[in-house]
């Protein structure tokens, strides 16, 4: 069992751990320490508190290189995705690689052995001790899993803006009003985020390893680049303007809202407004970044995934490390259904739960290749040429992480919905008459949960998490569209139009009267 003073100052252990004592947080920093843990379980006298504010001369990033180790026994590799820990075939980290030798997905494999030297009551206990603090790295929700994250990275090199650590809200209304009395539904709203998408989760360690790259090990990596449908675009562009570092996104021309154009622009990245849809761009980023030195941030990248499998610790944490039984996840590209499975399934491996969720993936039926599949029994995946949709993140009809997305429904009995464009419209606006703001996408995953509460598979009283994926005011036309009941063919039931009225007493009355006599 580690017993270096590094190694206790960055994990503090529960008091009852045989390993060491518990160092109360957030001060674990500031102890004068002055010998090691010995294993015995006794409360060294050296840990007492002096609890001194950092130099004024030397900030946060500072500070933590000044008392955090870099390098503690934990560690990940890449292997191809499905390979146990025995594979002959692995990567470093440090390697610029993103398909294995026969041209399949690439995987992130953590140390298992070595994490699993502590009980599952040592992680839950020391990540819930991070949260909320300031401490770099462990502000964000991200980093504060940072083991389980990527391990060896040394702190100073992290590129994060406190991402995570979103709000898991209780749906009350939307599960008495809409969902027959549910009473245990809950929302997820990755979306309220630093970009306004899930996306910071998985860029925060992307941009991070990139910036290892340049800085510590003088890669020749000229920017960083990606093709995107909106989000994942607006967030590498944000890390890599925090970092200094040049992006390069590709969009589909056309098909994202204009405020998720206008975020890479205004972050300075270079924006390439293409003339194809998105799958066109993917193909096109593959191509350039095998050519240039420019690395490549779409999920297609395993390590986006690490990140963005932190909101799913983070809702079992948020649950006090209760496990719910289900939670429905919009899917495009379909690297986050993976992310969250892997999330749960670490922290089941690893002891902090004890099963995992069922998981749904949601997707729009106009762009809905796993839906499809999971519809054939598996048999016959074929891409389809994804039509346009509100939903147009999801605008995707060759998602990358396909055999990810398949693992993902398959290990966790899990379902694959799909929903119309009225249906997901509708959904979005029965939440938001209770009060939610939601994108598209997250009206998708709603109008999947309707669906699955219609048919019965969902109980009343099942635990349900609904993922929202990103922030409602980043999709607003939609909303105008809808509510100004303009959309061909679509009965847009439950639009609320503006009242136009003439600015006199007489005229405001009559309107008011009308509508309270309907309440
Ligand atoms: C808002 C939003 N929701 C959901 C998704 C789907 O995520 P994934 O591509 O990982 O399936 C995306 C991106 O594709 C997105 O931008
Ligand atoms: N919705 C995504 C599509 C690309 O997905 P990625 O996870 O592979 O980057 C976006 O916002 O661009």
């Amino acid at each position: 069992m580690a017993t270096s003073l590094s190694f206790v100052l960055s994990h503090p252990l529960p008091k009852t751990h045989p390993a060491g004592p518990h160092p109360s947080l957030p001060s674990r920093r500031s102890l004068s320490v002055s010998c090691s843990s010995n294993g015995s379980g006794s409360e060294p006298a050296a840990t007492h508190y002096a609890k001194h504010r950092r130099p004024a001369d030397e900030n946060i990033r500072e500070e933590a290189a000044r008392l955090a180790p870099s390098s503690h026994g934990f560690s990940a590799r890449y292997v191809p995705f499905g390979a146990g820990a025995d594979t002959p075939e692995h990567y470093s980290l440090d390697e610029v690689v993103y398909r294995s030798r026969s041209g399949s997905l690439l995987d992130v494999q953590h140390d298992l052995g070595a994490l699993k030297k502590f009980p599952g009551e040592h992680w839950r206990s020391l990540f819930d001790s991070r949260v909320g603090r300031t401490t770099w790295p462990f502000g964000s929700g991200v980093w504060s899993k940072k083991e389980f994250v990527l391990p060896e990275i040394d702190p100073d090199h992290i590129v994060s803006l406190f991402e995570g650590n979103s709000n898991l809200f209780w749906a009350e209304r939307l599960g008495i009003d809409h969902l027959g009395g549910m009473n245990d539904l809950w929302v997820k709203q990755c979306g309220i985020s630093h970009t306004g998408s899930f996306k910071d989760l998985g860029m925060t360690v992307l941009v991070s390893q990139v910036n290892r790259l340049r800085k510590q090990l003088n890669r020749p990596i000229v920017g960083v680049g990606c093709a995107s449908t909106g989000d994942t675009s607006a967030a590498l562009s944000a890390y890599c303007a925090a970092a200094r570092i040049p992006a390069f996104v590709f969009l589909p021309a056309d098909r994202i809202s204009l405020a998720q154009l206008v975020q890479p622009i205004a972050n300075g990245a270079t924006v390439l407004s293409l003339d194809t849809d998105f799958d066109g761009c993917m193909r096109l980023i593959r191509e350039v970044t095998a050519e240039l030195p420019i690395y490549l941030a779409n999920s297609l990248n395993s390590l986006r995934l690490e990140g963005q499998k932190t909101a799913a610790i983070e809702i079992l944490q948020q649950f006090d490390w209760e496990v719910p039984d289900w939670v429905i996840i919009p899917g495009g590209n379909l690297g986050n259904i993976y992310a969250f499975f892997k999330g749960f399934d670490m922290c089941r491996e690893l002891g902090l739960v004890d099963r995992v969720p069922r998981l749904v993936c949601a997707q729009a039926a106009n762009a809905n290749p796993l839906y499809l599949y999971y519809k054939s029994g598996w048999k016959d995946f074929k891409p389809v040429t994804a039509m346009e949709t509100f939903a147009s993140a999801i605008q995707i009809g060759d998602p990358v992480s396909i055999d990810r997305a398949v693992h993902a429904i398959r290990s966790t009995d899990g379902i694959v919905e799909e929903a119309t464009e009225e249906e997901l419209m509708n959904a979005t606006a029965q939440a938001d008459h209770t009060g939610m703001f939601a994108c598209p996408h997250t009206g998708v995953a709603l109008a999947a949960l309707f669906k699955l509460r219609e048919k019965g598979v969902i109980g009343t009283h099942d635990r349900t998490v609904v993922v929202s994926t990103a922030h409602g005011l980043k999709f607003t036309q939609s909303k105008v569209d809808y509510h100004s009941g303009l959309i061909e063919g679509m009965e847009c039931r439950y639009k609320n139009p503006p009242v136009n009225v003439k600015a006199d007493f007489g005229s405001v009355m009559g309107v008011l009267k009308k509508k309270l006599g309907k309440l």
